[in-house]
């Protein structure tokens, strides 16, 4: 078995009376590229500069390509793009990656680490002339130098507009292509769904729910079968399909049927039956959106902890 990328067993963070983190269990497998989703003071931050060997856990551990944080970045593993961060406005782009070069013993060769981070057309503009979007693109630059296993990005696109996003995105997943771990904290719901393979959502220093942006969604809201059920056929037998497995709702409004099924798997089944042993045709299965998928389960998190004071 190859060793996971970053492990985390029983963390914990305080800082005095705030429980930052309180007990995340965490594997991450080499190239997986995960979203650490939350809201604003989740800990996902506080996580992060564990992961990095910035700070120590108050109780649990954190290893990192089965290192110790401290030692996996000494070894040129690990590199972050953090939020904010020096850079020299006189330099132009390429000035600064041969500089942030110069610091290290090993690297790639800087027109490589350019041409990743997909910022080589504008090696020569002056840092100061760059645009929120390009800074965070020279940044990802200057983490690749060491070509590191993990990379670690701390809401990278804070402020950046829809299309600088996107380019910053697209050349991270490029990127990851090739075989690299990417963990990247964000507040943005649609951006875990579209750039990660995983979501890990974590509200108050716990994770509440992980897996693939489907089945956040499903997870939090299961999903609706609509169909349509000709008049001519007669009325839809109402208890047959609130009796199936799983089905917490039904809904009949004129020609249209609305199955609600609470528990994932259990629409397929729901489908299945209205294909094969009802008049229904014109089948849809729709589920809530990440953003509401998101609320309900941070809002879920507070209730259990509400309860648990
Ligand atoms: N150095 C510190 N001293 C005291 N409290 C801290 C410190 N760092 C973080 N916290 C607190 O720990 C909690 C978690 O913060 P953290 O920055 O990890 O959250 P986050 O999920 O990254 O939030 P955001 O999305 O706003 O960056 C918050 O309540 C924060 O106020």
């Amino acid at each position: 078995m190859t060793t996971p990328a970053v492990r985390l067993t029983g963390v914990t963070k305080d800082f005095g009376p705030v429980h930052a983190v309180r007990g995340i269990d965490l594997e991450l497998a080499q190239g997986e590229v995960v979203a650490f989703l939350g809201p604003n003071g989740a800990g996902k931050t506080t996580t992060i500069d564990m992961i990095l060997g910035l700070s120590q856990p108050t109780s649990g551990a954190a290893e990192v390509l089965g290192m110790a944080p401290r030692q996996a970045v000494a070894h040129g593993l690990v590199s972050a793009v953090m939020q904010t961060g020096g850079l020299i406005k006189d330099l132009t782009v390429r000035e600064t990656v041969e500089y942030t070069a110069s610091l290290f013993a090993d690297t790639l060769p800087v027109d490589r680490a350019l041409e990743n981070a997909g910022i080589t057309a504008i090696a020569d503009r002056k840092v100061g002339k760059c645009s929120g979007g390009e800074q965070q693109r020279l940044r990802f630059a200057m983490a690749l130098l060491p070509d590191p296993a993990l990379l670690l990005l701390d809401e990278p696109t804070t402020g950046m507009d829809v299309e600088g996003r996107r380019t910053f995105w697209s050349a991270i997943r490029q990127d990851a292509e090739k075989g690299r771990t990417v963990l990247f904290a964000t507040h943005y719901l649609e951006e875990a769904d579209q750039y990660a393979d995983r979501i890990v959502l974590i509200s108050q220093g716990r994770i509440v729910a992980d897996g693939s942006g489907a089945e956040i969604r499903a997870l939090a809201e299961g999903r609706t079968v609509r169909a349509t059920w000709p008049r001519e056929t007669g009325e839809p037998d109402h208890a047959a399909l609130a009796a199936l497995p799983g089905v917490d709702q039904v809904d009949v409004r004129g020609e249209q049927v609305l199955v609600h099924a609470a528990k994932q798997g259990a629409s397929d089944e729901v489908a299945r039956f209205l294909l094969t042993r009802t008049p229904a045709r014109d089948l849809e299965i729709t589920s809530k959106n990440l953003e509401e998928a998101f609320l309900s389960l941070t809002a879920g998190a507070e209730q259990t902890q509400e309860a648990t004071r």
